[in-house]
């Protein structure tokens, strides 16, 4: 019989499913907050059901020797180091509606908190002061909420808010402008967002992208007397940039239910008394802790007794059988869609992918989910090939795709175009012999380059002295080279440098690289 640990506290519901199903699980939802127990004890279970407090770091990983799958129940997976379970082989799912609406409706009590400072006037009131002329509130009616993240949450929010009366106004890469449309919400670009809210509420996942999303200078573009809301992740907002913007008077009150370090014991912010602060509770409901509950223990019961696998983050879906002939191109396709992905910096209207030769007789959707997931990534982190067809279906992005049987100079290839409201851009790959990626083309200048970790991409101008310039920049930058391949149109035009690099360039290299005469962009690319 599997057997399933709970480390975070769940709805007794989820213990009865794993009971029904046939599954053993111990409830301890106390365990995931020490380390060590958890170290010592998660070897012998083949699932983990968590929320926020279970830290699922590479450590415990390493230690999870017969664990097969980890439910998140809620939505953020920031505490689960996804790659680490990738490469163990373990899947990683998660509940990704169960508490959307009660973490939306947690963000508008806490603006309408905020915007009335009804905890201060609470306390005060109870502490027999009758303070009636200290607490002058603002109306939120008329005023313009800036959403940051207009997914599932964010859009619920934004259609609570109009029935307040607020105008809505929303940051968000994958907001399409017939999605914004539907939502009645005006898409602005984030510094607009920051010019012109009242209010501003924060619902992106944290990734590397989102991090700091408001920091210092941020705040410098906003509005005197802005209220901020954070009821998404606490790396979001650099905490003492928002601190001092209190003390200055910039921001006139902020609600957070998330902190940098959580628990929150002793956070700067606390002390500052336009602050109102609720302990990660966005997701603390009945109905939602219900929902989630229910639909973890499902899930991973599922999977535990028959190997179907829903909500997965990390896994394609894909037949036994054809594993062995997708997979390289699955890959393939993935890894085109994080190269278009990282070079796109403004909303995409669609994507096409045409499979070209042998490939074009294979079954080709996964591959085509697999390119959505790896051009949507840098942007939702959790995006992966199951859900990343309906997202861009819900998102408005218009995906097509070509199969042409016909072998042309390669036996198959694999091109992927993403369509901005501005351009087109156009990566195309193949598989060798060794059944390893190689990118053929891009933005149609022919080239061949193994794709790698961590890569230099360069568009510049075909001078003579370029490449020596730049091998030079590397060199005094101290980043190795451990591959560099090239490729341009026509003689005097457009060149293309793919620079395979030992290591990770920071934001000085990489301004530096961009500075050098004759680049006209310069990308750090991860794969
Ligand atoms: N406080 C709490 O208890 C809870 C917090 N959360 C947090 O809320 C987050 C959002 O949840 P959902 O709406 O369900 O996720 P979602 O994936 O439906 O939406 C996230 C949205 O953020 C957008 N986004 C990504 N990068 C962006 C950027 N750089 N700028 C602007 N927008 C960007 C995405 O395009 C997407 O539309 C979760 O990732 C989680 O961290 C979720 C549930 C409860
Ligand atoms: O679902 C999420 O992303 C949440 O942040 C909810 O966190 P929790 O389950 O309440 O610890």
């Amino acid at each position: 019989m599997p057997k399933v640990l709970v480390s975070d506290k769940l709805s007794p519901t989820a213990v009865q499913i794993f009971k029904d199903n046939g599954v053993e699980v111990d409830y301890l939802p106390d365990l995931g907050k020490d380390k060590d127990k958890l170290l010592e004890v998660i070897g012998q279970y083949d699932g983990l059901a968590i929320r926020s407090a279970t830290k699922v770091t590479e450590k415990i990983l390493s230690a999870a020797t017969n664990l097969k799958v980890i439910g998140r129940a809620g939505i953020g997976v920031d505490n689960v180091d996804i790659p680490a379970a990738t490469a163990k082989g373990i899947i990683v799912m998660n509940t990704p509606f169960g508490n959307s609406i009660t973490t939306a409706e947690h963000a508008i009590s806490m603006m309408l908190s905020l915007a009335r400072q009804i905890p201060e006037a609470d306390a005060s009131t109870r502490a027999s002061k009758w303070e009636k002329n200290r607490f002058m509130g603002v109306e939120v009616t008329n005023k313009t909420l800036g959403i940051v993240g207009a997914g599932n949450i964010g859009s619920i929010v934004a259609d609570r808010a109009q029935g307040l009366k607020m105008k809505v106004i929303a940051f968000d890469p994958f907001l399409s402008p017939e999605r914004a449309l539907d939502l009645g919400v005006e898409k602005v670009e984030l510094e607009e967002l920051f010019a012109r809210a009242d209010f501003i509420t924060l619902h992106t996942p944290l990734t590397e992208q989102t991090r700091n999303i408001i920091s210092a200078d941020a705040f410098e573009t906003m509005k005197k007397g802005v209220r901020i809301v954070n009821c998404a992740r606490g790396g979001l907002i650099d905490e003492a940039a928002l601190a001092e913007a209190l003390k200055s008077g910039k921001v006139a009150g902020a609600a957070l239910d998330v902190f940098l370090e959580e628990p929150a014991v002793d956070n700067p912010l606390f002390g500052l008394p336009n602050v109102i602060c609720t302990p990660h509770l966005g997701a603390s409901t009945t109905e939602a802790q219900e929902n989630v509950a229910l639909q973890v223990a499902e899930q991973i019961s599922a999977y535990l007794m028959t190997g179907e696998i829903t909500n997965a983050l990390n896994f394609p879906s894909i037949s036994a059988e054809e594993a062995p002939r997708l997979t390289p191109f699955v890959k393939l396709a993935e890894m085109l869609g994080s190269f278009a992905g990282q070079l796109t910096e403004t909303s995409i209207k669609g994507i096409r992918v045409e499979y070209e030769g042998a490939v074009a007789a294979l079954n080709t959707r996964p591959m085509t989910a697999a390119a959505l997931t790896g051009v949507m990534k840098p942007l939702l982190a959790d995006v992966n090939m199951v859900s990343a067809p309906a997202i861009a279906k819900e998102r408005g992005i218009q995906v097509e795709t070509v199969n042409r049987e016909q072998q042309g100079a390669y036996e198959s290839y694999i091109r992927l175009t993403v369509i901005t409201e501005r351009q087109e851009r156009s990566v195309a790959g193949t598989i060798f012999g060794n059944g390893k990626p190689r990118v053929i083309q891009v933005k149609s200048i022919n080239m061949e380059a193994e794709l790698a970790p961590n890569m230099l991409y360069i568009t510049n101008e075909d001078k003579p002295g370029f490449i020596g310039r730049l091998g030079t920049l590397l060199g005094q930058l101290g980043i190795n080279i451990a591959n560099f391949n090239l490729g341009r149109l026509d003689v005097g035009s457009d060149a293309i440098a793919l620079v395979t690099i030992d290591g990770v360039l920071d934001e000085d290299q990489l301004k530096q690289i961009t500075a050098l005469e004759g680049v006209k962009q310069a990308k750090s690319l991860r794969f």
